[in-house]
């Protein structure tokens, strides 16, 4: 791989060498003396693993350009790598990097079913469980619309539903994403820059040069010859990195729980609150991150104020939501939106199958050995109680503060702004019927008027200023 490399122009790479490491394993190490933010590595486009290369490709690139309705980037990258890796001959050096990878990965998607029991109850448990039934799902769609069509490209036999969950987490653990000046994302997998592992102690290090293409990773601090070098893969909680990375990060400092809320559409009022929540930057159906720095996020109680409220807490919300005036939901409503909260906390948590405390009991007399499965999934559990006792006793504080009668701030203060374009002004023209919401101007008021019409009519005959 390296020859190939070199040959193509990339550069760094005499200074950088293959070695095992007792805590991640195979990683890179440095050769000489690096300091922090000096470009070690660069890589030139042409070597990258894009989806526009594999559109360029001779072979693949018009089968993948004649489907009907365009695949994921990740089902495209996957069958690209699982392509290259199928040819006996031809791409030499995607085929030297191919062969570098691992053969199997410890995603939780590997994982037997008892060791996916240790984090019984955790949203890692359910996302990994849907994700299995999704990547069944895919690929079956994948055989009908591709494997089964094109027999002398996807050779039999070398696109099972096992090479392409292999090839799905060599994506998940190894691909990298760079927003690119146009606003569009672009997905890479690098070759020999993929074998850095992470340290959340180094600064973030990898850049994509979004004009040549060329992708360049600096150090993210000092380094000594000997020393692992390390690349930054961001602040991931463990239920993530286990997911898709396959390792945890035992008292992980950005733990979280994927709070999923959800309204049936038959839910009383239900496009009116569907219009709250949108403009609220939620939807009907929220997944909400709890972490331990931010355990009850205001969003939460927004969208539960929002899911729970009778038509005149509607019209209150709508009030707060467009003119930031200080009333706050009835009393009734935030009472009973707090204790629903409690209790959904208690039964999140009593589904866990193993408690906190004696998950910890068990990491300490070393219960599950260090590095197994089920060790890291005893860790994303830990983590994930720990952060729902977090949220709950937050919740628990803003009860008992409301029920003594001293409100606290529980996430409906507003700028002014135009209903319409989001300008925030001092001098905004309130709408004339329902009294509710506000513009900078006429113009926005007439453009805004279809979309506002219902809920203007609605807090209008609600406060009694216009009849229907
Ligand atoms: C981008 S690859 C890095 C190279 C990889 N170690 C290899 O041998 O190919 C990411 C994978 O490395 C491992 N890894 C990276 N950082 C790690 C860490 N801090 N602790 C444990 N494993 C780590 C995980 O298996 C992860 O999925």
């Amino acid at each position: 791989m390296e020859s190939w490399l070199k040959e193509s122009g990339a550069v760094g790479l005499d200074d950088l060498k293959f070695a095992n490491f007792p805590a991640t394993g195979r990683g890179l190490g440095s050769r000489r003396h690096f300091k922090e933010g000096e470009r070690i590595l660069t890589l030139p486009s042409s070597i990258l693993w894009t989806v526009e290369h594999a559109y360029a490709d001779s072979i693949i690139g018009p089968v993948l350009q004649s489907m009907q309705g365009a695949l994921s980037v990740d089902d495209t990258l996957a069958i690209y790598i699982l392509f290259v890796r199928s040819r006996e001959s031809g791409y030499n050096g995607l085929r030297s990097h191919v062969e570098a990878l691992p053969t199997s990965y410890s995603s939780s998607i590997f994982f037997t079913d008892d060791e996916l029991e240790v984090c019984a109850g955790s949203s890692l448990y359910t996302i990994t469980k849907q994700l299995e039934q999704q990547i069944q799902d895919d690929y079956q769609t994948l055989v009908e619309r591709l494997f089964g069509q094109y027999l002398d490209i996807f050779s039999l036999g070398k696109f099972t539903i096992e090479d392409y969950k292999w090839a799905l987490c060599t994506l998940w653990s190894r691909a990298m994403d760079f927003v690119q000046p146009d606003g569009k994302s672009i997905r890479l997998l690098a070759p020999f820059a993929d074998m850095f592992n992470h340290s959340s102690d180094v600064k973030e290090c990898h850049v994509y040069d979004t004009s040549s293409g060329d992708f360049s990773i600096l150090a993210g601090k000092d380094y000594e010859a000997g020393d692992q070098v390390f690349i930054n893969y961001g602040s991931i909680p463990n239920n993530r990195l286990l997911r898709l990375y396959g390792f945890v990060v035992p008292n992980n400092p950005n733990d979280s729980y994927d709070l999923v809320l959800m309204t049936q559409p038959e839910a009383p009022l239900f496009e009116l609150k569907q219009k709250l929540w949108v403009s609220a930057g939620l939807d009907s159906v929220s997944t909400i991150s709890l972490s331990l720095n931010d355990p009850l996020p205001k969003s939460v109680l927004q969208y539960l104020h929002i899911q729970r409220a009778d038509e005149s807490d509607l019209a209150i919300i709508a009030l707060q939501q467009i003119d930031a005036t200080d009333k706050t939901p009835s009393n009734s409503n935030e009472v009973k939106v707090l204790q629903a909260l409690i209790e959904s906390f208690c039964e999140l948590l009593n589904n866990f199958g193993t408690q906190m405390e004696k998950l910890d009991e068990q990491l300490a007399e070393g219960f599950y050995p260090p590095g197994t499965n089920a060790w890291s999934a005893a860790h994303v559990s830990l983590g994930e109680q720990r952060v729902l006792r977090l949220a709950r006793k937050r919740a628990e504080d803003l009860l008992a503060a409301l029920e003594s009668g001293n409100r606290v701030d529980s996430g409906f203060s507003a700028p002014l702004r135009c209903a319409h374009c989001a300008k925030v002004a001092v001098q905004l023209m309130l709408c004339g019927r329902c009294k509710a919401v506000r513009y900078c101007g006429r113009t926005c008021q007439v453009a805004h008027y279809k979309e506002h019409k219902e809920l203007c009519q609605a807090i209008a005959s609600k406060s009694g200023s216009v009849k229907k």
